[in-house]
């Protein structure tokens, strides 16, 4: 079975291959079972080819007054083996075909799921998802069904042309003629069907990508009466694909007009001079006969060429786009699995810390804070002024401009990911729920968990009260079709989510929805209780749960402005002396 594509840690982002390479990558693992299925139909092809010769002979025998017995059974024979060897090739290139998709799809999921968040920032994730799903099919008949139809087609046009020749060459000089017309208006037909699929192609990864956009933010859409503009946005890119598909039809409509014309043309042309070579006995009726049965399965062939080369093109579109995926960087570290963090927790460092944004300007300008062992420091300042993003910073999110982040005494960069992410724990400010009962949703990072610190971190985050007053506990459903928590019972599960993993430093956004009185008390508690066993960070959107804080850090314009107790910057800083006047009269404090 193949593995899917593992970037190695050296090589993050395989540079991109020209799409043909691409394909014939994809299709090499299976070469040995594409050869068989390519002699299948060939055989086939061959099978059916013959039916005209035996044709001509019985037809010979016939007007000879010989006995058709032979012709008929060989007839029946070549029937019966061309239907077997259709069968045959159709199953296993059909096989081949889902084995080729499935490699793509398991390549795409691994590098997409573990993309960086600077390339997840650059890019819409609905046209992302189209190339796991519609671009992956296209791939598919292109590796195959696509390449051994061009072959046949190819193979069984030239077999039937050299046969043709072989019955009468007078007659192949008069049907090459009407070929090579319909074979140039094919040539300037072809690729226009690939700019129009590939404008189709394109426009359908729009559509999943208005829809992913309007579903993702679905109650924005609907408390600004957005329904309309995100409608309008998904149905024109609709419209696109279907202009784009009405531009492909009429140009495989022409394809289909020239493929039959191709034999209503020569069989004209062959009946008028054939007939007269008959007449004239240069040519005898029964070649006459095989020759226009030779002309007959012209179309078929005709036909493969032009429908592999379609669905060739179509896939060589869909892999330019995969190609853009492997040329995406990952994180190549996140999958081992790193050791229990052990040992108290740690001081936590940044020092001259300098980030900005891809393509934007400074984000982070020269920070340095310290967050002390086993204690909460909250990260106070105005909207906009860098705190998720020094998180985001201690998650290896992204990677520092300059400057460096120590847990005591190591530099984060000197960890892989899954270890930064294992001894650090990050709780978002609007934490989702996963469907799943209480339990999944607990247990979603640990899943060996004991059930004492199951019972520990329930008490530490004050879920306690409220697993024992549900019927079924811990299994009660939550989510969309189940028990619904309120915000800050949510920021409470996820905290105890990232407690069970044991980390040694917490880092919580805190929610800034509204949480009354009761609901922020708990969470101040859960905070000091997080303490004793962890560093904690908090980004406060609301003075009021940190007044009592340690130690306060207080970021405005990504600098670092000041920093000390509540009433130590209450006292010296203006700044500060706005904030708590806002937050702390509007939360009722
Ligand atoms: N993914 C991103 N790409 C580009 N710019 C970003 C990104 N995230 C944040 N920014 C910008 O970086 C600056 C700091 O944002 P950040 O989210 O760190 O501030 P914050 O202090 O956490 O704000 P808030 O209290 O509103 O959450 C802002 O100007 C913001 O627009």
């Amino acid at each position: 079975m193949n593995t899917p594509e593992p970037a190695t840690p050296q090589d993050p982002r395989p540079s991109p291959r020209p799409p043909l390479r691409a394909l014939l990558a994809h299709a090499r693992p299976h070469r040995s079972v594409l050869v068989l299925v390519l002699v299948l139909t060939l055989a086939g092809s061959a099978a059916g080819l013959a039916q005209p010769m035996v044709v001509e002979s019985a037809l010979t025998a016939l007007m000879t007054g010989h006995g058709l017995d032979g012709q008929l059974l060989l007839m029946v024979g070549l029937l019966a083996v061309s239907i077997g060897l259709t069968w045959t090739q159709a199953l296993l290139s059909e096989r081949t075909a889902e084995k080729v998709v499935l490699h793509v799809r398991r390549g795409l999921v691994h590098r997409l799921i573990r993309l960086r968040s600077a390339e997840l920032d650059r890019v819409e994730p609905g046209g992302l998802t189209t190339r796991v799903t519609s671009d992956s099919t296209l791939v598919q008949h292109a590796a195959t069904s696509g390449v051994i139809q061009l072959l046949d087609g190819g193979v069984h046009l030239l077999a039937t042309i050299v046969l043709m020749g072989m019955t009468s060459l007078p007659l192949l000089g008069i049907t090459s003629g009407v070929l090579i017309v319909v074979g140039v208006a094919m040539g300037v037909v072809m690729p226009r069907i690939r700019r129009v699929t590939t404008r189709a192609q394109t426009a359908v990864g729009e559509i999943g990508a208005a829809l992913d956009r309007a579903l993702g933010a679905a109650r924005t859409v609907k408390a600004n009466g957005g329904e309309a503009t995100e409608t309008a946005r998904a149905v024109a890119a609709a419209e696109d694909a279907c202009r784009a598909g009405l531009a492909g039809a009429r140009y495989h409509a022409v394809i289909a007009v020239l493929s039959a014309l191709v034999v209503q043309a020569s069989f004209l042309a062959v009946i008028g001079f054939g007939g007269a070579l008959v007449a004239t006995g240069t040519l005898d009726l029964a070649a006459l006969i095989a020759f226009l049965l030779y002309l007959f399965n012209l179309g078929g062939p005709v036909l493969s060429l032009v429908g592999g080369t379609t669905s060739l093109q179509q896939g060589l579109g869909a892999l330019a786009r995969i190609e853009e995926v492997r040329h995406m960087e990952i994180e190549t570290d996140v999958d081992e699995t790193p050791a229990r963090p052990a040992g108290p927790p740690p001081r936590v460092t940044l020092q001259d810390v300098t980030f900005a944004y891809p393509g934007r300007d400074s984000t982070l300008d020269r920070v340095s804070l310290t967050a002390p062992a086993g204690a909460v420091t909250a990260l106070v300042g105005p909207s906009g002024s860098g705190k998720t993003t020094v998180f985001s910073l201690l998650q290896r999110f992204y990677d520092t401009g300059s400057g460096r982040i120590l847990l005591d005494g190591t530099d984060i960069t000197a960890l892989s990911r899954a270890e930064v992410r294992r001894r650090i724990a990050y709780v978002e400010q609007d934490t989702p729920m996963l469907a799943g009962t209480l339990r999944e949703n607990l247990l979603y990072a640990a899943p060996d968990a004991r059930d004492e610190d199951v019972a520990r971190v329930l008490r530490d985050t004050l879920l306690d009260s409220l697993v024992a007053r549900l019927p079924d506990g811990l299994d009660t459903q939550v989510g969309a079709r189940g028990l619904a928590l309120s915000g800050g019972e949510r920021q409470r599960l996820a905290i105890a989510r990232a407690l069970l993993r044991r980390p040694q430093v917490l880092l919580l956004d805190e929610a800034t929805a509204h949480l009354d009185g009761v609901s922020e008390t708990a969470l101040r508690q859960t905070v000091e209780r997080a303490a004793e066993h962890c560093t904690v960070l908090l980004i406060a959107h609301r003075l009021s749960t940190v007044t009592s804080a340690e130690h306060m850090v207080l970021l405005a314009d990504g600098r670092v402005r000041d920093h000390g107790r509540h009433d130590e910057l209450l006292g010296r800083d203006r700044l500060y002396r706005d904030l708590a006047a806002t937050q702390l009269t509007s939360s009722g404090t």
